[in-house]
């Protein structure tokens, strides 16, 4: 018998993916540009355990289990459109692969296993749940069938983000331009301590999951919007460089500056989509109100939000501005009575400031009713995945079964 456990982060993108040029693939039509973060506050973990007891292969995520040995793995072949089959498929895939490259001498490679994830964050709700899931699903198999070297293009075939959070820091994916996508890699650009002052606040607004995922989005945007052509071909090329440049320098007014035109333009795709696929709603927009009252106030870009394929706005800031900027948002968006602190402030420790009467006179900004946001959580930059040598942190018992 053999068993590992990892865990992995998600990462929040300030250049998004956004459109495939293969779907198979799964290779990009732009580079994309991510923070990685820590794994105290969010994660994946997933335990694999081998053993030639085992029967047939098996998977559990969030205490459920999945089918597995029972897809027709022919069937997800020949699909032209993807479904929800496609994560099933990514899986029995992912592991052929790893197998692949792994010493095929090792005497356990043809046992069955046993995979049990769990997300500590909503699964599926536009929080990067499929990032983790697959980095850490990767990164795992990878120490089972003890492979070294390049995983990033494995874990892209589960979910193209999952690539940028098989690295901590900040990770730039390469959309590579070759066919077989052997150059479509991530590859860090900063490790987790270079900008060691970075926060990053979600903002949870919906964490039902949602219903037009990411891969079906984008698809629809490269099929119908003009725009994404535009983006791919006239604005990412330069727009990397430029961030790349400003998070080498520690320069948050630029790096605040391009990450919410990004954000805003990946949305204005989405839009463009026929029919549109609409992921922000009137609170996500309010958020980007409050943000741009704050940095107009501030005159200078203090604050900058990017919203994924959901409503939830994840806002990044430097420690210093964290708690004044956390008081407005409490003013703007107050917490309903009935819930306590700890289920309302996840992640690291915040401080409940008061705050100052003349900043929100300055703002004037519309207080909102209570529980309009259903939660935050603060977090910051971090490490990717990592293992878990505590036996007591398998989440699966030795005959295979979840504990
Ligand atoms: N821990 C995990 N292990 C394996 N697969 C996972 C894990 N977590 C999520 N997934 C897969 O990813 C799917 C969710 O991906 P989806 O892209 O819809 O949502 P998301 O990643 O949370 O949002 P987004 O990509 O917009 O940020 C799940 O249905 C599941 O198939
Ligand atoms: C908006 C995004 O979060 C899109 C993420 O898309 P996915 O990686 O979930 O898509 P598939 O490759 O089809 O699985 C932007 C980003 O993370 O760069």
């Amino acid at each position: 018998m053999k068993i590992v456990t990892a865990v992995a982060p998600v990462n929040i993108a300030v250049i998004k993916y956004w459109g495939k040029r293969d779907e198979k693939l799964i290779l990009p039509i732009n580079d994309s540009l991510s923070a990685t973060l820590s794994t105290d506050v969010m994660c994946a973990k997933t335990t694999i355990l081998t053993s030639p007891d085992l029967k047939e292969n098996k998977f559990w995520l969030n205490g459920k289990e999945q089918s597995f040995d029972n897809v027709r793995l022919k069937n997800c072949l020949t699909e032209s459109k993807l479904n929800y089959n496609k994560y099933i498929f990514a899986l029995i895939l992912i592991i052929f692969l790893v197998k692949k490259r792994c010493n095929s001498t090792l005497p356990y490679i043809n046992w069955k296993i046993a995979i049990c994830s769990e997300n500590n964050f909503p699964t599926a709700a536009g929080l990067a749940s499929s990032a983790a899931g697959y980095a850490c699903l990767v990164y795992a198999l990878a120490a089972l069938y003890e492979i070294d070297g390049e995983i990033s293009d494995i874990a892209r075939l589960g979910s193209g983000s999952a690539c940028r959070s098989v690295y901590g820091g900040w990770v730039r994916w390469q959309k590579g331009i070759l066919s077989s996508g052997e150059d479509s890699i991530a590859r860090p650009i900063a490790s987790a301590s270079h900008w060691p002052e970075m926060r990053v606040l979600v903002l949870v607004v919906n964490d039902n999951q949602k219903k037009y995922g990411s891969t079906i989005g984008m698809n629809h945007s490269v099929e119908t919007s003009t725009l994404i052509r535009y983006r791919s071909e006239s604005v990412i090329p330069q727009r990397i460089e430029e961030i790349n440049k400003a998070i080498l320098e520690r320069n948050f007014h630029k790096f605040a500056e391009i990450t919410m035109k990004d954000s805003n333009q990946f949305h204005a795709i989405c839009l463009d989509t026929y029919p549109p696929c609409i992921y922000m709603n009137d609170v996500s927009h309010a958020i980007v109100n409050l943000v741009h009252h704050y940095n107009t106030y501030k005159e200078e870009n203090k604050v900058a939000y990017t919203f994924d394929a959901g409503p939830n706005a994840c806002i990044y800031l430097l420690e210093s501005v964290l708690q004044e900027f956390l008081s407005i948002v409490n003013y703007i968006f107050p917490k309903p009575m009935d819930i306590k602190a700890n289920d309302y402030f996840k992640g690291l420790p915040l401080d409940q400031t008061i705050i100052k009467k003349e900043l929100m006179d300055d703002l004037n900004l519309t207080q909102n009713n209570e529980g309009v946001l259903k939660y935050l959580i603060c977090t910051k930059v971090g490490e990717g995945p990592r293992l878990l040598t505590s036996s007591n942190e398998h989440l699966l018992q030795e005959n295979g079964l979840p504990k």
